[in-house]
């Protein structure tokens, strides 16, 4: 498989090199020149596979011949062998239409660890073929930097600078970022919003000072590679409702597009989506842009949801390159506009093809409660704030009864105590495999909300490549 940039200039890579890359050097995501697509009948037979078969058959065609199929297939095995749940990401019932998919069983309780825990993986297979090193930067609103930090602490090939909002993750967020002691890994909490953080990392991979001396990387979803990991379980809830004989609609809280984004290219690949719902909280340029075709970024006011207080969402590149004809040159000048001014206006052949498949639901703050206190009541499950955005945007979506809509449950309640309980008043406790979060030293660096200060503090501590 051929990668090639939203923004048309940079150099094609395959995939080791979109993995190791990150971003595109003219600042586009990598996106496959082609979307692979299965038939109805190869996906009838992907039923009943276990996780890691289902991956392989998945992703197979996205990493060849970067990888064999034993490679990938070591590599899912020991990555998804450190969930707690036999099914890694198992789907439960809430009522006649309503389903959820549990993608917190992963070390750090969110569903950055299906794709990251794979991730951290690839940079050491890759890695050490080349016998190189490689700097991480990301930018985090609370789950990724901790999935992140988990899948490559201690890892000798690689430093990670995490960057997030100080002070706009919740506790156990925080901590389950600044307790983990190894030398390759710098928490920085900066002054500002996690759009602040994310500008500031994709600035530095187009900063030659930067880029010259390290081999810089992402962990976030502008790496390609992250996006994939993610499209394995839009199959296996599907396939466990029927697929491919019964579309399936899935309601996904929404911040950077990247899960969501996953959800459109597993229906690229074949799988028979009737709807994909993007759910937001009141940072709500995506449904703004959805409804009305105005992609202009607000500031962005924190919520008991933090983790999708985002107004650029970075994958939504990926989708207006998709559905604006793929033109590289076009999108890149758009894209310009929008960095300058913050503000864009899609173009009638983005907004239909979003339309096709896209919803778009909205959930303020009573919204978000009145969903958990649903689900508490109703299904006895308790959900974290996320999770509640993306039940609201299930039962609100208008789609018919008789389509099963399958929720994103994206994090583990007990990440957000506070929120839930005051929604429910019960007070979710963190799994014993996390341990003893709240008695261990925290290790932050804080920095201003400065481009320099942050260069400068990477510069000083990364490896240069060899
Ligand atoms: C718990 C949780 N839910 C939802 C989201 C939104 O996902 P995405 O950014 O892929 O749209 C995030 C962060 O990205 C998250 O951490
Ligand atoms: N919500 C995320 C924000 C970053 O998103 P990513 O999927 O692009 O890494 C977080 O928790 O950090």
């Amino acid at each position: 498989m051929e990668y090639i940039s939203t923004r048309g200039s940079a150099q094609a890579l395959d995939f080791e090199g979109v993995t190791l890359a990150g971003l595109a050097s003219d600042g586009g995501l990598y996106v496959p020149r082609e979307w692979p697509r299965f038939t109805a009948a190869q996906i009838a037979d992907m039923r009943g596979l276990s996780y890691v078969e289902l991956a392989v058959r998945v992703m197979l065609p996205f990493v060849t011949p970067s990888l064999t199929e034993d490679e990938l297939r070591d590599l899912c095995t020991r990555a998804y062998g450190r969930f707690a749940h036999e099914a890694v990401t198992p789907l439960t019932q809430f009522d006649q239409q309503h389903w959820l998919l549990e993608l917190f069983h992963g070390p750090t309780l969110a569903f950055k660890d299906v794709a990251l825990q794979l991730l951290g993986r690839l940079f050491e297979h890759f890695l050490q073929k080349n016998q190189d090193h490689l700097t991480i930067v990301g930018a985090t609103s609370g789950d990724t930097g901790s999935a992140a930090i988990d899948a490559v602490a201690g890892r000798e090939r690689v430093d990670i600078f995490m960057l997030h909002p100080k002070g706009r993750v919740s506790d156990v967020q925080r901590r389950q970022m600044t307790t983990v002691r190894a030398p390759n890994v710098h928490n920085i909490a900066i002054e500002g919003s996690f759009d602040d953080a994310q500008a500031m990392v994709k600035r530095m991979f187009v900063d030659d000072a930067m880029t010259g001396r390290f081999r810089i990387s992402a962990v976030n979803s502008i790496n390609w590679a992250r996006l994939m990991a993610q499209v394995v379980y839009y199959f296996a809830a599907a396939l466990q409702l029927g697929a491919p004989d019964r579309k399936v609609a899935f309601s996904v809280p929404t911040g950077n597009f990247g899960d969501v984004f996953a959800g459109y290219v597993a229906a690229q690949m074949g799988l028979p989506i009737e709807r994909l719902i993007v759910a937001t909280n009141i940072n709500d340029i995506l449904y703004r842009a959805l409804t009305t075709g105005d992609y202009s970024a607000g500031t962005v006011t924190p919520t008991a949801a933090p983790s999708m207080d985002i107004q650029v969402s970075s994958n939504f590149e990926r989708l207006l390159f998709d559905c604006g004809g793929r033109d590289g040159k076009a999108l890149a000048e758009q894209m310009r506009g929008f960095e300058a001014s913050k503000a864009m206006q899609l173009t009638n052949a983005q907004r239909e093809g979003a339309a096709a498949l896209f919803t778009s639901v909205r959930a303020d703050g009573d919204d978000m409660v009145r969903a958990m206190a649903w689900a508490a009541e109703n299904c006895g499950e308790v959900i974290d704030p996320h999770t509640a955005i993306g039940l609201h945007g299930a039962r609100n979506c208008g789609i018919d009864p008789s389509v099963p809509i399958v929720t994103l449950a994206t994090a583990h309640p007990a990440k957000f105590p506070d929120a839930v309980e005051r929604a429910t008043g019960m007070r979710p406790h963190l799994p014993s495999r996390i341990g003893n979060l709240f008695d261990r030293q925290e290790a932050v660096v804080e920095l201003p909300g400065d481009y320099d200060a942050v260069a400068s503090f990477v510069a000083e501590r990364a490896t240069p490549s060899s």
